[in-house]
């Protein structure tokens, strides 16, 4: 199985990375290419991959391909890759918003795979949406996971609504973890903590929440009640966030992205 990664960015070096590191593909069975000199430049120094800057000679002898560049280069991208392609091929697409449609039409693919998945891949710790067009078969789809799972864990959904929903959660959702983790770093220095110790304070703290979220069956609600004493520190912190309506603020946000990803299959 040779699998060709087109866009060597965050996700697509991300995804490059994982399967790589995996026993799934042997040496000279995973290429990248990208338009970026510069990037060629660096992966070139990468044993791991073979690298390219065409498509020519990447993408016609390629069995599964993954698509990873921005939505708005998509267009340009698939008429370039239209005349290359064959229908035993398999696009698997990790672009927020372009529908399957989409790409069978434009790029006039019949095996499409549409995934949603997040930053943490980097580390091993992704997690990755993902739902099929129907040429797609049950072999060739546990195929697709388990290339996904390199980079960390994976959920079949049945329609696109559930990936451009997940795109509003898991997609975006580091960006929010982070910007929470901001927020209070910036309280910290504001307190008057030293910038290491601002981080100390705050990065332990959410990795021992998580922890202790992972190894119980407690809701958040749950552990909120454990940590929180009767007319304590913690009521008034919750007390805070629920006058100013935060709960409401970030399913907001969560929705906000939702409705962008449906924005971006739209723009098409
Ligand atoms: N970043 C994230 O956390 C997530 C991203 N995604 C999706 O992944 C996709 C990629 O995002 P991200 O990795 O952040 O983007 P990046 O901009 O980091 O990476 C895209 C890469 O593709 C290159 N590129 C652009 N056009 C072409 C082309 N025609 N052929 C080959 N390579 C090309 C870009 O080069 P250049 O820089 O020169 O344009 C760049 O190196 C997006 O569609 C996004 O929606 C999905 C989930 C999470
Ligand atoms: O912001 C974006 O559009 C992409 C999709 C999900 C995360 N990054």
């Amino acid at each position: 199985m040779k699998v060709l990664v087109i866009g060597a960015g965050n996700m697509g070096l991300t995804y490059s990375e994982g399967m790589s590191n995996s026993t799934l593909l042997g040496k000279h069975n995973l290429k990248i290419y990208d338009t970026d000199p510069k990037k060629i430049k660096t992966l070139n120094k990468q044993p791991q991959f073979d690298v390219y800057d065409n498509l020519e000679d990447s993408l016609p002898k390629s069995d599964i391909i993954f698509i990873a560049v921005k939505p708005f280069h998509s267009e340009d991208l698939f008429s370039k890759m239209k005349p290359l392609i064959n229908d035993q091929q398999i696009f698997v697409s990790l672009m927020a918003g372009v529908t399957i449609d989409t790409i069978k039409d434009q790029l006039n693919a019949k095996k499409v795979v549409r995934a949603m998945p997040n930053l943490p891949a980097k580390v091993g710790k992704g997690v990755t949406s993902y739902t099929e067009s129907e040429a797609v078969s049950k072999i060739e789809l546990i195929m697709v996971r388990n290339l996904l799972d390199t980079t960390g864990t994976s959920i079949h959904v049945n329609t696109e609504k559930f990936i451009d929903a997940s795109t509003g959660i898991s997609g975006s959702g580091p960006a929010y973890v982070f910007y929470f983790m901001q927020s209070m770093l910036e309280a910290a220095l504001k307190m008057g903590f030293s910038d290491y110790d601002s981080k100390v304070l705050v990065s332990n703290t959410f990795e021992g929440a998580i922890e202790l979220f992972n190894q119980s069956n407690l809701s958040p609600e749950g552990w909120i009640d454990r940590v929180a004493s009767k007319g304590g520190t913690t009521q008034a912190a919750i007390d805070s966030m629920e006058d100013n309506n935060v709960k409401q603020l970030i399913q907001d946000a969560a929705y906000a992205a939702f409705d962008r990803a449906v924005e971006l299959g739209k723009d098409k």
